[in-house]
């Protein structure tokens, strides 16, 4: 790459979304996407006029049939993957109406935060595992 070419990085809205029994809500990735077949937190670009947290509300309905009703801040990572750039602004979602489930076909499952560092998920998503995993005391 020139070294006066800026890359572009992605904004991507990010949802950890948690159940009352302290669970994380987490899908698997289609064969065809980028990072393909991987584990992730639902979510997805955010559009031009669009607040992270609007994305963030209109991903998790299109996705996973939720309506987010409350959520804060998590952490912010930037990840360079070589093909692609992105920026992840990661909200936890503590409280949502509708179950979620895959709505676009995806494997989709609840698991308890000791047990997700046995997913492969992007290289990106370390940091919130481990964050993750710290709160819950492990
Ligand atoms: N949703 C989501 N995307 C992630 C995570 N970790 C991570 O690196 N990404 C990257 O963020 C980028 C955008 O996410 P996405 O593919 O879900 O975007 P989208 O829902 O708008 O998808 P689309 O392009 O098929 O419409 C992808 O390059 C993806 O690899 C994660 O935990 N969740
Ligand atoms: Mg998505």
């Amino acid at each position: 790459m020139r070294s006066d070419t800026v890359k572009k990085s992605v904004l991507v809205a990010v949802g950890v979304i948690e159940n009352t029994e302290g669970e994380i809500f987490i899908c698997r990735r289609g064969a065809g996407q980028h990072q393909a077949n991987k584990w992730e937190f639902p979510g997805g670009k955010v559009e031009a006029g669009e607040t992270v947290a609007q994305a963030l509300a209109r991903e998790l309905a299109e996705e996973i049939g939720i309506r987010v009703t409350d959520c804060h801040s998590f952490m912010r990572i930037e990840h360079d993957y070589g093909d692609k750039q992105v920026t992840l602004d990661i909200r936890k979602v503590t409280a949502f109406t509708g179950e979620p489930h895959g709505l676009e076909g995806q494997p989709s499952r609840w698991v308890p935060v000791t047990e997700l560092h046995s997913y492969d998920f992007p290289a990106a998503n370390s940091p919130i595992v481990n964050k993750l995993q710290t709160e819950a005391g492990h």
